[in-house]
Formats: C-alpha cells, sequence, structure tokens
C-alpha cells in the first residue's frame, strides 16, 4: 500500500513578498514548487495537495471592489472557488511538466471543494484571517476608516486585512478524492481552505469566509489516514522566541511540547499558530509525523534532514 502524504503549500510561498505578486512570479514559485512535489511522486508515495490563497484572494476581492462602479461585487465563497481553479490549474499544469520530465504519467486534477462551516462559528464576527498585501499602518487605518476593513498587524511583517475563517467541519467531496487517489492520482483539492458553505435545512450555500488551508489540511488527513502531513511555508523550521534575538530553531517536538509551546505564545495567530494547530489536530486523530518547512527543503525534510518535525513521542 501507498504511503499517503498531505502537501499543503502556503499561500505566501506562492507570493513571496509584496514586490512579486505578478503572475508570473507566481508561475515560477508554482514551477519551483512542483518540482519538490514530482520528486516526491517519484518516490512512490501517493501525494494529495492543498494550497493556500491568503494573497491571491485578497487581490480577487480588491479588484471587484475597484470595478464594483461598472460591475457587480463577486461574493467570497465565489472568489474563493476563483482562487481553487487559478492556483489549481497553475499548479496541475506545473506538475504534469515535472511529472513527464521524470517519466511519469499520474493524472493530476483539481477538485473544486466545499468545505462545510457552522453558520453560528463565532469567526463570523471575529474576522482573523489575513488575505491580499502587506500594507503600511496608515494604508490600513484609511481604509479600515473609510471602507469598513478589519485590519491588524501581521506575525510583525506588516498590517493587513481580515476576514472571518470559521472552523472546517466537513469536506463535501471527500469520497470523489478518496476514489481519485485509490486509482493513483495526484489530486489537488481543498485549494485555499476550501469553499465555505453552511447546509441550512439540507440545503447549501456559500457564505462570506475564507477557511485556512491548514486546519482543512488537517482535517483532510485525518479523513483519508495520511501517513504524513507537510505544510510547507516561508520559513525552513519553526522557531520559539521567533524574531527575537532569543530564537531557537526546533527540529523535533513533541505533541506535548507543541502544545506548551504554543500555550506560551511562541505561534501567532493568522500565521504559524495555525499550521501548529493542524499538525496537533492531525496527529491527535492518527499515527504520522507532521512536517513544517519550506517547498524547497520538503524532499530534505521528509527524509530527515531538515525541517521541524511533529511526532507523537520522541
Ligand atoms: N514561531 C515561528 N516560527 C517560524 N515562523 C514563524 C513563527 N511565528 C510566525 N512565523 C512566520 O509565519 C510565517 C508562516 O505564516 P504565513 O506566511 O501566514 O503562512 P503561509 O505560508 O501559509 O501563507 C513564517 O514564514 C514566518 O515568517
Ligand atoms: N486559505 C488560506 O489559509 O490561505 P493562506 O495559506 O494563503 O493563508
Amino acid at each position: 500500500m501507498k504511503k499517503v502524504s498531505i502537501v499543503a503549500i502556503g499561500g505566501n510561498a506562492l507570493i513571496k513578498d509584496n514586490d512579486h505578486i505578478a503572475l508570473q512570479d507566481q508561475r515560477q514559485a508554482v514551477e519551483a514548487t512542483c518540482k519538490h512535489i514530482a520528486e516526491l511522486v517519484a518516490t512512490g508515495t501517493q501525494v494529495v495537495v492543498t494550497h493556500g490563497n491568503g494573497p491571491q484572494v485578497g487581490f480577487l476581492m480588491r479588484r471587484s471592489e475597484i470595478a464594483q462602479t461598472e460591475l457587480p461585487l463577486i461574493p467570497l465563497d465565489i472568489l474563493v472557488a476563483d482562487t481553487q481553479g487559478g492556483i489549481g490549474y497553475m499548479i496541475q499544469q506545473c506538475l504534469v511538466n515535472e511529472l513527464k520530465k521524470r517519466g511519469l504519467s499520474n493524472e493530476v486534477v483539481s477538485v473544486v471543494t466545499q468545505v462545510e462551516v457552522d453558520a453560528a462559528d463565532r469567526a463570523f464576527s471575529h474576522p482573523a484571517k489575513p488575505i491580499g498585501g502587506f500594507m503600511t499602518e496608515e494604508i490600513a487605518q484609511h481604509h479600515a476608516k473609510n471602507e469598513g476593513w478589519t485590519v491588524f498587524e501581521d506575525a510583525g511583517r506588516g498590517w493587513r486585512r481580515a476576514v472571518a475563517s470559521p472552523e472546517p467541519i466537513n469536506i463535501l467531496e471527500i469520497g470523489v478524492i478518496r476514489s481519485l487517489i485509490n486509482q493513483g492520482t495526484v489530486v489537488i483539492c481543498c485549494g485555499g481552505g476550501g469553499i465555505p458553505i453552511v447546509n441550512i435545512e439540507g440545503s447549501i450555500q456559500g457564505v462570506a469566509a475564507v477557511i485556512d488551508k491548514d486546519k482543512v489540511s488537517a482535517l483532510l488527513a485525518r479523513d483519508l489516514k495520511a501517513d504524513m502531513l507537510v505544510v510547507t511555508t516561508g520559513v525552513e523550521k519553526v522557531a520559539i522566541n521567533f524574531g527575537t534575538p532569543e530564537q531557537k530553531v526546533i527540529d523535533t517536538m513533541t505533541v506535548a511540547e507543541a502544545e506548551a509551546y504554543y500555550n506560551e505564545g511562541h505561534f501567532p495567530p493568522g500565521s504559524m499558530g495555525p499550521k501548529i494547530e493542524a499538525a496537533l489536530d492531525y496527529l491527535r486523530g492518527t499515527e504520522g509525523v507532521a512536517i513544517i518547512t519550506t517547498p524547497e527543503k520538503m524532499a530534505e525534510a521528509i527524509s530527515g534532514h531538515t525541517g521541524t518535525h511533529i511526532v507523537q513521542s520522541k
């Protein structure tokens, strides 16, 4: 039986900074990431790819707002679906090219994925998911005052807009994702955290939110009983006292150690916090290993040479 690995690609790993937001920059980042994913597929691992959309969905939302004197605003659930299509397409194409270079002919497909959330989730009244690019405090406060944006300082990296990010409860397309995996297809799913939907008396409908892709990746990893959850992001290793002179990177930590660091506040909400929560959530439900590293270091990390490994016990 093949090992199943969920590989989560961070939205910020696809757009490195405010100076690299052009689509050709994203394409280059996706091409680079797909080389590493293809290497993993070449080892015989059954890979399932999830991806973020924080920067991209924010940019789409802004485009829609800027164009609203001419065209109707696009609801946020549709914008998330748009990012699933756009980013999924790009990953799908680059991955097929990289697999071909390695003599592999696996089919690759992006699944438009809906994820159920609770309409009463308190996240709807406490927007906390950063989207779009980074701004100065002055610009952020200007948008907050004039357009009612919720803005906040994101892990010392600048100011960002925030939207609601409810907890993922149920992946609607899990059955078809499982079937595709069983036939050897490389599946890209749960993009941008999945399209948030609520179930109102048996009828499903989209809601305005962006689900955290790390949280949904953990749910997916549990549902699929995956052997490994690899969360790729902008740092090779997780650190305690991040961004301070006392910063210390972590090679391996147990679930108990990660919980203790989390409770001490080492992993901020909206950045490293959700990744640690996702790793813990996955490891509480399954025997496996969660790895956090950059896309470039993925193979090295999986072979145990770098990255931060979160395990049940050492
Ligand atoms: N304790 C920490 N250890 C390492 N990185 C941290 C830590 N706290 C915050 N970060 C920052 O969080 C970033 C990951 O969050 P983010 O960029 O929002 O994720 P994503 O790659 O999914 O878009 C890292 O690149 C790093 O800059
Ligand atoms: N939806 C989501 O979690 O996106 P990022 O990974 O880009 O924040």
